[in-house]
């Protein structure tokens, strides 16, 4: 029998399973719970040399192969190539993001030495599903060995319109690198928009009944949106459970009854966190009652600390938290706790329930898992509101209940955020119950059934998009 094979640079460890901050790992884990499967990628070791030694584990039914990165790997093709160009050019940082053409032929490297390595555990039959941005060139690298699996892409973040996208110097190859797919997925119809701007504009490829492009080698593309989802009947029970009990009580002994605003974002200067620290200080500014009422709980585990701009943003967030804290704090309140840690996602979960607003505010972001954690964490007698950057995928589907605001806008989330803190129970259980009936109709099964069945159909039967 066939079997699916999933392939990306993040692996979740067994451990992992457990603990883990990046929606990668935690989506392609929901989706496969109930599959058998391969999921094939790098073991997040970094040793002197590459061994090209696979390592084997197994989460639940779903085995994992994974390798390590010498250092040279390392940092051209995580740290340089992926997260110092890729990443910020793609959430439209184009300060940030810088070109090195060593860094990119490692990048390619990389995904050439991990196609070798995979092929051995390949049949025939099987299908093949690439995710995320280090991993663009992977099906040219399997064409190359002469594999001809279905082979299909999902990007995990935003696709960039052309004009930022030409800012990344080999943009063209990369391109033309994804017309190596049978099908390539994207978050939300925008970022899917965007690809074909570029591809048929820019390119000059043909689009055939509005979802298939036609390449330069004849071979024909399916093009899609498929945003990811969750689970929400696992949500809503871990949240209940009491695995976040503990943390649940100290939080309500330090808040003494005031309203608490919560936040939970990898370290990364996409989220927008201090536009977010400034637009809650705003509030506390403009409107004098929320003084000494409300707390801003704000998580954010380290993340790609190596990098260049993230060392920054960690030193912005610090002081920015820090000259706040100091201008406003009193004997007895201290209106922004900001914590550096990971927690694991059933203690976070809990939080999210003991909290009455969801403060979700990325500059960028492909789609933000947060966001719809936090609905489905709530109870709904007594739901919390969400306020949501219209620039976080998840904003497509959570527009109806969530309230949306510019994260650019400082005095609009600061009124934003008034609104949701004073909002009536009746108001809030209706958004809410509009949010989940949506979370439950696109759930994350819904997103691999679907991906799936589109990798499955020939591409001259194009549906459009
Ligand atoms: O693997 P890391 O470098 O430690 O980073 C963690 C992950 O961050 C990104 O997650 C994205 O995927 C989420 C699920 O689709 C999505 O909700 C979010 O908006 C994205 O930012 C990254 O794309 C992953 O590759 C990383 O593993
Ligand atoms: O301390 C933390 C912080 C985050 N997460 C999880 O990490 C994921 C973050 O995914 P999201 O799509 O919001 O953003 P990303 O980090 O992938 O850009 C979510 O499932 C969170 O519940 C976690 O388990 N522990």
């Amino acid at each position: 029998m066939s079997k699916l094979v999933i392939i990306s640079n993040r692996v979740a460890s067994a451990a992992e399973g457990k603990r883990s901050a990046g929606g990668l790992a935690v989506g392609v884990l929901d989706a496969l719970k109930r599959q058998d499967g391969l999921w094939f990628g790098w073991s997040g070791k970094v040793e002197e040399e590459a061994d090209n030694e696979v390592a084997f584990h197994r989460i639940g039914r779903i085995d994992c192969a994974t390798t390590g990165l010498s250092r040279k790997e390392y940092d051209d093709y995580y740290r340089g190539f992926s997260n110092g160009t890729l990443w910020p050019a793609f959430h439209y940082r184009i300060d940030l993001s810088r070109y090195d053409k060593r860094e990119y032929a490692g990048y390619l490297a990389v995904n050439e030495r991990m196609a070798r390595l995979l092929q051995p555990l390949v049949d025939p039959d099987d299908r093949l599903w690439v995710h995320d941005y280090h991993m663009i060139p992977f099906a040219r690298a399997c064409r190359r060995l002469g594999m001809r699996n279905r082979i299909g892409f999902f990007l995990h973040i935003p696709f960039p319109a052309e004009g930022v996208l030409r800012t990344i110097p080999p943009n063209r190859d990369l391109v033309q690198a994804m017309c190596d797919y049978d099908l390539l997925g994207f978050q939300t119809r925008g970022d899917a928009r965007c690809f074909l701007d570029y591809a048929t504009r820019h390119l000059g490829l043909p689009l055939e009944n509005g979802s298939v492009l036609r390449c330069a080698n004849g071979h024909g593309v399916r093009v899609g949106h498929y945003p990811i989802g969750i689970l929400p009947e696992d949500i809503q029970e871990q949240a209940g459970s009491n695995r976040g009990a503990h943390l649940v009580a100290t939080l309500k002994e330090g808040l003494q009854e005031r309203k608490l605003v919560i936040s939970v974002d990898r370290l990364d200067y996409s989220k927008g966190m201090v536009e977010r620290f400034n637009a809650y200080e705003r509030l506390l500014e403009s409107v004098p009652s929320h003084r000494g009422k409300v707390s801003l709980l704000q998580i954010a585990p380290s993340s790609r600390s190596d990098v260049e701009g993230y060392r920054h943003i960690r030193r912005q967030l610090e002081s920015t938290a820090g000259h706040i804290n100091a201008r406003w704090t009193e004997l007895s309140w201290t209106p922004i706790r900001y914590m550096n840690r990971t927690y694991e996602r059933a203690e976070l979960l809990s939080l999210f329930r003991a909290s009455q607003v969801g403060f979700v505010t990325p500059l960028r972001d492909g789609m933000n898992l947060v966001a719809k954690e936090y609905v489905a964490a709530q109870d709904e007698e007594d739901p919390g509101a969400l306020v949501l950057s219209e620039f976080a995928g998840a904003a497509d589907e959570l527009s109806d209940g969530a309230i949306i605001v510019n994260p650019y806008d400082l005095d609009a989330m600061a009124r934003a955020l008034d609104r949701a803190l004073g909002m009536p129970l009746a108001e809030r259980k209706e958004r809410h119950g509009v949010m989940l009936r949506g979370l439950r109709e696109h759930s994350i099964r819904e997103w691999r059934d679907r991906f799936l069945a589109d990798l499955d159909r020939p591409s001259a039967d194009a549906r459009p998009t």
